[in-house]
C-alpha cells in the first residue's frame, strides 16, 4: 500500500511539474505584457511537433532536436509574437481585451496551422527528454521557478519586469525599455510552452486540437497564484497533480462512481472551475475591444448575395451536398455568438458546450433516455432540448454580471471545459447514443431545406433581439456598462437574456449540426472549437448576422478540402490582424474609438492647462479642519468682496442659496428665458410645477439658451426655423409631483483599506445647483458613485425624498429620477447621437414619447448629426449627448461631474444656461467642478471637499472668495 502511495505521488508530481511550468510560463508573460497568453498551450504543441519532427522523422539526435526546439524556435515564436503581434498593440493603446482577441487568435492559428502541417490525427511516438522517473521533471520545474523568482527579485532586469508591469507609460518615461523587458518575457514564457510540451508530449495524445487544451486547463494554477506569485503556482500544481493521482484509488459503488472518476481524472479542470468562478477576480476593468463589436456596415445587396448562396446546395449532390448541411446549423451557432458577444458586447469562449448540451440532450429526447421523459419524435426532441439549454445559459451569465474581459474570459472558458469534460467525455452520458434526423427529413436535401427554415427563424429571432429597444440597451451595454447603468438600463438581466438567448440559439444550432451527421460526436464540441468559433465572429463582424453566416460557410467550406486546419489557420490570422489592419472598416472603427479615447484624455489636459482658474492649489496648500456640512466656515467673512464682486453676486453675502441666490446674476434674463423654454406646459398650467421658476414669469421661448452654432449642427444656422417649432411637452408640468430630495447621511465609503468618504453629509435640494469642489482625489467622484448606486457606501445612507436608496442598483436610481454624467465620457459610441438620447428615454421612470426630440434640441443636437454614430464625434458634442440622454430620462435630480471639462467658452456659456434652466424648472443639481468661474455663475451652494470630507459649505461667493484668497495670501 505504502509502495502504492509512493508510486502515485511520484505520478502527481510528474504531471504537477508540467503544470507548475505552465503556471510559470503563464505568470511571467502576464507580469512582462499584461496578456494573459491563451496560445500558451498551442505553443506547447508546436515545439512538441516540431522536436518530433526533428528527431523521428529528419533522424537528429536528441540533442540537436532539443536545442533548436527549446532554445531557438521556442522563444523565437514569442518574440516574434511580442514584435508583429502584441508589440504594435501595446504601441497603439489598445484594450486589453483585444490582446486577449489576438491571443485567442494566435492559438487558432496555431492550431490550423499544425492540422495543416502535420494532420489531425494523434501520434504516440514522440521522442522523450527526461527519463519516466518524475524527479527529472520536478527538479526542472523547481529549478526555473528558484531561477525566475530571483531574477524578478533581486535582478535590475526583475526591478525593471516589475516597473513595466505596475505602469508601462510611466516605466517608458523613466528610462525602461518596455519593449525589451516584454519581448523577453515573451521569449521566456514561450520557453516555457515549449518544454511543457516536449516533456508531455510522450505521454498524452499529441494532435493538434488535444494538447493544447491539455496545457490550458492548467490555467487554473496561475490564475491560484493571481498571475503573480511563482511559489504558489508550483504548490498548487504539485498538489493538484498528487491529488488527482491519489484520487485514481478511490472507487466508490453506486452513482458517485462516474462522478468521482471523472473528478479525478479531472481535477485541473476542477480547479480551473473554482479558479474562474470562485477566486476573487482577475483584469475585469477590460471590455470587449471596440473593433471586435463595432457596427459594421452591410453591403447593398448582400442579404441577397446570401440568400442565394444558401440556397445554392440544394442543386448539389453527394458529399457536396452531405457537407453543405453543416453550414446553416453552425450559422445557427455562430448567430448565438453574435447575440452574445456581437450586440452584447460579453465575451463567450463556452458557446460550443451550449451547442454540445443541445446535441447531447436531442439524442437523449428522441432515444428516450432522458430521464423522466418518454421517447420524443425528432424534431419535438430537439424544441424540448433549446427549451432544456436555454436556462443552462446562465452558468455563463451569472459570472458575467460580476466579470468582464478576461475573468469573464476564463470563467467561460472554464464552463465550456468544464461540460467537456464532466459531460461530453463521460461514458455514462454518451455511450451507445445515436442521433437520427425527423422523419421526412431524412435525406441530405430535405434535411437541408428544414435547417433553411430554422435558420431563418433563428435569424428572425436575433433580428428581434438585437432591434428596438432590448437591442438599443444591448449595445449600450456593450460600448459603456456604466453609461448603460446611468442610462436606466437593467445590466444583469440585460446579461442574463443574452446568455440564455445565446445558449437557447446554440443549442438549436449543435442540435442541427448533431442531426446533420447523425451522431452525437463529442469531438464536434470541443472546447478548442469554441475558441474557433468565437474568433471567427469576432473578425467576421460580431454585431452582424450576416458575419455569422459567412464564418459558417468558411468554415465548413474550407475545412472541406483534403485537409482540415484551412479555416483555423485563416481566422487565426485574422484575429490576430484585427485591431491592425491597415485599411477596412475594422480600421476605421477602430481609429474612430481611439479618437474617442484620446480626446478623453486630452479634455483632463486641456482642463488642467486651461486658462480657467483651477481650485487645486488653494485647497491642496490649507485644508481647513472639518466643519459640519450646512455650516458655512468662512460665511462670517461675509461681504461680496474679491471673486464673487466680479461676478456680481448678490447673493453672495451668506445665507441661502436657492432661487433666490441666483436673482439679480448676470445671466439670469437667459435663465429665466431657458426656464421658460423648458417648462412651457407648466406654465399654461399655473406656476406652481417648477420650484425654482419665479411666478408669474412668461415663457420666453428657449433658442437663446441653446447650443452655439457649430458645423456639426447646420441647423443651428437657421435660428428661426427653431423657433417656429412647436415644442413638444415639457419634463414637468402641473401635477408632476415637486422634485425630491437627494441627501447623503453620514455617507462612508472604502477602496479595500483607503477611506475615500469619511462622513459626508449632503442635501441637494429641488431647484437649486449645488457643487462640490476640492482637489484631485478629494473623493468627489466617490461620492458622485454612491449617490448614483456605482459604489457601495461601507457606512451611511442615500435618501431620495426621505426613501432610502442605499442598496439599490444604478439603474434602479436612474428610474426613480437620479440622473448622472461622467467625469469621463459615458457615450454609446456605436449608436447614433438620436439612439444614445433613446436609450435614456426608454429606460424612464416616466415613458413620455417627446423626451427624446425635447432633449435633442435642448442641446443643440436636433440637426444632421443626430443621425451620426457617437465614434468620432467631438468632445463638446458628446458631452451635450451624454447630457440630452440624462435628460431624456426625465431626471428629478442631475448628478454631473466636471461638465465643463473639453469645453470651449461658448460651450461653457451654452451649458450654463442650460443648466440654469434646468434648476429653474426645478431639477436638483448636483456638479463636481473644477472650473471655479462657472461654479461662481451657476452654484447656489457650494461644498469644499478635501480627503473625503465636506469642509467648508456656504454661497459661493464667500466660500470661492475665501478660497481666492488662500491661493493669493499676498
Ligand atoms: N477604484 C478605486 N480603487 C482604489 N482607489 C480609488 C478608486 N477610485 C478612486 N480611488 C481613490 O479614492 C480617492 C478619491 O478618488 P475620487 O476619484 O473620488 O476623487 P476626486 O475628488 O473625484 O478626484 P478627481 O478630481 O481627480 O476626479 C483618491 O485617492 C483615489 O485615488
Amino acid at each position: 500500500m505504502a509502495s502504492l502511495t509512493y508510486d502515485l505521488t511520484l505520478a502527481g508530481l510528474s504531471v504537477g511539474s508540467a503544470a507548475a511550468l505552465t503556471g510559470i510560463g503563464l505568470i511571467v508573460t502576464y507580469r512582462a505584457t499584461g496578456v494573459l497568453n491563451f496560445a500558451h498551450g498551442a505553443i506547447a504543441m508546436v515545439c512538441a511537433y516540431v522536436l518530433r519532427q526533428c528527431v523521428v522523422e529528419w533522424g537528429w539526435p536528441l540533442w540537436a532536436g532539443v536545442t533548436v526546439t527549446l532554445l531557438v524556435l521556442a522563444p523565437g515564436i514569442g518574440m516574434a509574437l511580442e514584435r508583429f503581434v502584441f508589440r504594435p498593440l501595446s504601441v497603439l493603446g489598445t484594450d486589453p481585451a483585444q490582446a486577449l482577441v489576438a491571443s485567442i487568435g494566435v492559438f487558432v492559428l496555431l492550431v490550423g496551422g499544425a492540422a495543416l502541417l502535420w494532420g489531425q490525427g494523434a501520434r504516440d511516438d514522440a521522442p522523450e527528454l527526461v527519463s519516466a522517473d518524475p524527479w527529472g521533471q520536478l527538479s526542472v520545474a523547481l529549478l526555473l521557478a528558484a531561477g525566475v523568482g530571483a531574477v524578478i527579485r533581486w535582478t535590475r532586469f526583475g526591478r525593471e519586469l516589475r516597473a513595466v508591469v505596475d505602469d508601462r507609460q510611466l516605466a517608458v518615461v523613466g528610462g525602461i525599455d518596455a519593449d525589451r523587458v516584454a519581448a523577453a518575457g515573451w521569449a521566456f514564457g514561450s520557453f516555457t510552452a515549449g518544454l511543457t510540451g516536449v516533456l508531455l508530449a510522450p505521454y498524452v495524445r499529441l494532435d493538434p486540437y488535444g494538447m493544447p487544451l491539455l496545457v490550458m486547463e492548467v490555467v487554473a494554477v496561475a490564475v491560484a497564484a493571481r498571475m503573480r506569485s511563482l511559489p504558489v503556482a508550483v504548490v498548487v500544481a504539485l498538489g493538484i497533480g498528487v491529488a488527482q493521482s491519489q484520487l485514481t484509488r478511490l472507487h466508490p459503488s453506486g452513482w458517485g462512481e462516474p462522478l468521482v472518476q471523472a473528478a479525478g481524472a479531472n481535477l485541473f479542470v476542477v480547479a480551473l472551475l473554482i479558479a474562474a468562478l470562485a477566486l476573487p477576480r482577475i483584469g475585469t476593468r477590460d471590455a470587449l475591444p471596440r473593433t471586435a463589436t463595432a457596427r459594421v456596415p452591410t453591403p447593398p445587396g448582400a442579404w441577397i448575395v446570401a440568400v442565394v448562396l444558401f440556397l445554392l446546395p440544394l442543386g448539389f449532390a453527394g458529399s457536396d451536398l452531405h457537407t453543405s448541411v453543416q453550414v446553416p446549423a453552425l450559422g445557427v451557432v455562430l448567430l448565438s455568438l453574435v447575440v452574445v458577444t456581437g450586440r452584447g458586447g460579453q465575451i463567450s469562449l463556452g458557446q460550443a458546450a451550449y451547442a454540445g448540451l443541445g446535441a447531447l440532450f436531442t439524442a437523449l429526447l428522441a432515444a428516450g433516455r432522458f430521464p423522466g421523459l418518454p421517447r420524443l419524435p425528432e424534431l419535438a426532441a430537439l424544441a424540448l432540448a433549446v427549451v432544456l439549454v436555454a436556462p443552462l445559459g446562465l452558468l455563463t451569465g451569472w459570472p458575467a454580471i460580476s466579470r468582464q474581459g478576461l475573468a469573464l474570459a476564463l470563467a467561460t472558458f472554464a464552463v465550456g471545459v468544464g461540460v467537456s469534460r464532466f459531460v461530453f467525455a463521460q461514458p455514462y452520458a454518451v455511450s451507445g447514443l445515436s442521433l437520427g434526423r425527423p422523419a421526412g427529413f431524412d435525406g441530405d436535401r430535405a434535411y437541408y431545406v428544414l435547417e433553411l427554415a430554422l435558420l431563418a427563424g433563428a435569424l428572425l429571432a436575433t433580428w428581434r433581439l438585437r432591434r428596438g429597444r432590448t437591442g438599443r440597451a444591448l449595445a449600450a451595454m456593450r460600448d459603456h456598462e456604466s453609461g448603460a447603468s446611468a442610462a436606466g438600463v437593467q445590466v444583469p438581466s440585460l446579461k442574463l437574456l443574452a446568455f440564455v438567448s445565446g445558449a437557447a440559439l446554440a443549442a438549436l444550432g449543435g442540435g442541427m449540426l448533431g442531426m446533420g451527421l447523425r451522431a452525437f460526436d463529442p469531438g464536434a464540441y470541443d472546447p478548442v472549437r469554441g475558441l474557433l468559433w468565437f474568433a471567427a465572429v469576432v473578425v467576421l463582424g460580431a454585431d452582424s448576422t450576416l458575419g455569422a453566416l459567412a464564418a459558417a460557410a468558411l468554415l465548413v467550406g474550407l475545412d472541406a478540402g483534403a485537409r482540415g486546419g484551412v479555416a483555423a489557420a485563416l481566422i487565426g490570422v485574422l484575429a490576430v490582424l484585427v485591431g491592425r489592419f491597415p485599411g477596412g472598416p475594422y480600421e476605421a472603427l477602430r481609429t474612430a474609438a481611439g479618437r474617442l479615447r484620446l480626446r478623453r484624455r486630452a479634455t483632463l489636459t486641456a482642463v488642467g492647462a486651461g486658462a480657467r482658474r483651477r481650485l487645486r492649489p488653494a485647497v491642496e496648500r490649507t485644508t481647513p479642519a472639518p466643519a459640519p456640512a450646512g455650516t458655512t466656515r468662512w460665511s462670517e467673512r461675509g461681504g461680496a468682496s474679491g471673486t464673487a464682486r466680479q461676478r456680481g453676486d448678490a447673493g453672495a453675502s451668506g445665507g441661502g442659496g436657492g432661487a433666490r441666490a441666483r436673482t439679480g446674476r448676470p445671466g439670469d434674463a437667459e435663465t429665466n428665458a431657458a426656464a421658460g423654454r423648458l417648462s412651457e406646459g407648466s406654465e399654461e398650467g399655473g406656476a406652481g410645477g417648477g420650484h425654482g421658476r419665479p411666478h408669474g414669469e412668461p415663457p420666453t421661448g428657449f433658442p437663446d439658451a441653446s447650443w452655439p452654432p457649430r458645423d456639426d449642427h447646420p441647423d443651428d444656422a437657421a435660428p428661426s426655423e427653431r423657433h417656429r417649432r412647436a415644442d413638444p411637452p415639457p419634463p414637468t408640468g402641473p401635477g408632476t409631483p415637486p422634485s425630491p430630495t437627494l441627501t447623503a447621511r453620514h455617507l462612508h465609503a472604502r477602496y479595500g483599506g483607503f477611506t475615500a468618504l469619511d462622513g459626508v453629509d449632503l442635501d441637494v435640494p429641488p431647484g437649486e445647483v449645488t457643487a462640490i469642489v476640492g482637489p484631485n482625489g478629494a473623493g468627489k467622484s466617490t461620492l458622485f458613485h454612491c449617490l448614483a448606486g456605482t459604489h457601495r457606501p461601507s457606512r451611511g445612507q442615500v435618501l431620495l425624498g426621505g426613501r432610502d436608496v442605499t442598496r439599490l442598483a444604478a439603474h434602479a436610481r436612474t428610474r426613480l429620477g437620479i440622473g448622472r454624467t461622467f467625469q469621463q465620457l459615458a457615450v454609446f459610441p456605436s449608436l447614433t447621437v438620436a439612439e444614445n438620447v433613446q436609450v435614456g428615454a426608454e429606460q424612464a421612470r416616466v415613458r413620455d414619447p417627446g423626451a427624446v426630440e425635447r432633449a435633442l434640441r435642448l442641446l443643440g443636437l436636433d440637426g444632421p448629426v443626430r443621425a451620426s454614430p457617437a465614434a468620432g464625434l467631438p468632445t463638446g458634442t458628446l458631452r451635450r449627448v451624454e447630457l440630452a440622454r440624462a435628460l431624456a430620462g426625465s431626471p428629478r435630480v442631475l448628478l454631473l461631474d466636471e461638465p465643463a471639462a473639453g469645453l470651449d467658452t461658448a460651450e461653457v456659456t451654452a451649458l450654463t444656461r442650460v443648466l440654469k434652466a434646468l434648476a429653474a424648472d426645478g431639477t436638483g443639481l448636483l456638479v463636481v467642478e473644477h472650473d471655479l468661474d462657472l461654479v461662481a455663475d451657476l452654484a447656489d451652494v457650494v461644498h469644499v471637499m478635501t480627503a473625503g470630507r465636506i469642509v467648508a459649505s456656504g454661497p459661493p461667493g464667500s466660500v470661492l472668495d475665501t478660497l481666492a484668497a488662500r491661493e493669493s495670501p499676498a
